[in-house]
């Protein structure tokens, strides 16, 4: 029978194995470094079935009433499904496929990506922030950063990367129309070159892969953490584990997969920059017994060295900053510093 190897981190990180590498040794039942406290795990009484967010439908775009279900949305939620968002199916069909070829190759193929990537265009990595982490996460990710042509060319693994890109230029739109509508509804009248690039002048696409899992009660998919994008575009596939904070803080609604939809969230840059308005709310992934999971974030970013704060347009009527200005990146290095841990990230931009 195989037992777990004797250096855990070094197997899983050095070697390159990651949690696929662990699952695929067919343990009877996790290591002790994913067990997580009692207190950390999804209380299943917890969970309020008969919640769910909006899904909104984007055919009819130019009615006024989609735009006002995404402010709605933004404001009540910080989540919701779009559907008829005209990105293809078979563009997102392809894309999943690259997803599972990848994390499929032989790990000696991807220590020698993680080698030789430089981590401000490609990261290969487990859980979140194993170095700071006392337990860890049952994922497995790569990040690919939507950097120069050249760069991507260069460094984007050949396996996915025409599937990656041709999904990325087709987000980008979405993306583009969803921020000018959030924007429009914060009284900003246009969402020019300056602005944009604020807002997504540095965009992530990560594969999350989830491997089956023998204690899905015990360890964490993702612990319960708010994103620190301005919004994320995730999309998922059909096996289902994502769940979002209720808006009472302590109950949890879960996020079912629906054929063709993409998630989108708002992430802490948007809360801050709103002051507030639009909420980036907690949520969190739980493991699959019997099956493996992906799922498909787009980080949409700020560049690290730009200065982030409640924008003045929202201040105008006189209400008081409930954040201050602060460096994208001192932003980001802070949430990379410790655990996941729910809504405390924010805290650092709190006045
Ligand atoms: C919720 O779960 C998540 C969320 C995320 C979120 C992803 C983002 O949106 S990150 C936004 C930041 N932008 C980038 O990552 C752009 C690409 N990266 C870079 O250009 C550089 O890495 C850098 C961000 C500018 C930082 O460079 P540097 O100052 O040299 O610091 P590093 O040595 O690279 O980092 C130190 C340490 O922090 C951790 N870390 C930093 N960036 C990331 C990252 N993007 N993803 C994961 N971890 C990061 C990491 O532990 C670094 O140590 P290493 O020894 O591993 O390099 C992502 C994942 C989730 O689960
Ligand atoms: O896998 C998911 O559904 C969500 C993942 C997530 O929250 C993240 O990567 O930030
Ligand atoms: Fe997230």
């Amino acid at each position: 029978m195989n037992s777990t190897p004797t250096n855990l981190i070094d197997f899983l990180v050095n070697q390159a194995n990651g949690v696929k590498g662990l699952a695929d040794l067919n343990l009877p039942s996790v290591p002790p470094q994913y067990t997580q406290p009692l207190q950390a795990r999804l209380d299943p009484t917890k969970i309020v079935p008969q919640e769910s967010i909006p899904i909104i439908d984007f055919s009819n775009w130019d009615d006024p009433d989609v735009q006002d279900s995404i402010f709605d949305a933004a404001t009540k939620w910080g989540f919701f499904q779009v559907v008829n968002h005209e990105i293809p199916f078979k563009v997102v069909d392809d894309l999943k496929a690259a997803v599972h070829s990848f994390f499929e190759l032989p790990a000696e193929e991807k220590k020698c990506l993680k080698e030789n990537s430089p981590p401000e265009v490609v990261r290969l990595a487990t859980s979140f922030s194993p170095h700071a982490e006392s337990v860890l996460e049952w994922k497995d990710y790569l990040q690919l950063v939507y950097a120069s042509e050249e760069k991507i060319r260069a460094y984007w693994p050949a396996i996915c990367r025409d599937q990656a890109l041709e999904y990325m230029k087709h987000a980008e739109a979405l993306i583009r129309k969803l921020l000018k509508v959030l924007l429009k509804k914060l009284n900003v009248k246009e969402l020019d070159k300056e602005r944009e690039q604020t807002l997504m002048g540095a965009m992530i696409l990560a594969f999350n892969y989830y491997p089956a899992c023998p204690d899905p009660e015990v360890v964490a998919g993702v612990g319960p953490h708010s994103d620190i994008s301005s919004i994320t575009v995730l999309l998922q596939d059909d096996i289902g584990g994502l769940y979002v904070r209720g808006s009472d803080g302590d109950s949890w609604i879960y996020v079912p997969p629906v054929e063709g939809a993409l998630v989108i969230n708002i992430g802490d840059v948007l809360q801050i920059m709103s002051n507030g308005r639009y909420k980036s709310i907690e949520h969190r992934v739980v493991a699959n017994r019997s099956k493996t999971r992906i799922s498909l974030p787009i980080f949409v970013n700020p560049p690290p060295d730009t200065v982030i704060g409640p924008l003045s347009e929202v201040l105008e009527n006189g209400d008081e900053p409930k954040y201050k200005q602060v460096l994208y990146s001192d932003y980001f290095k802070y949430f990379f510093s410790k655990p996941h841990d729910g809504k405390k990230t924010i805290e650092f931009a709190m006045i």
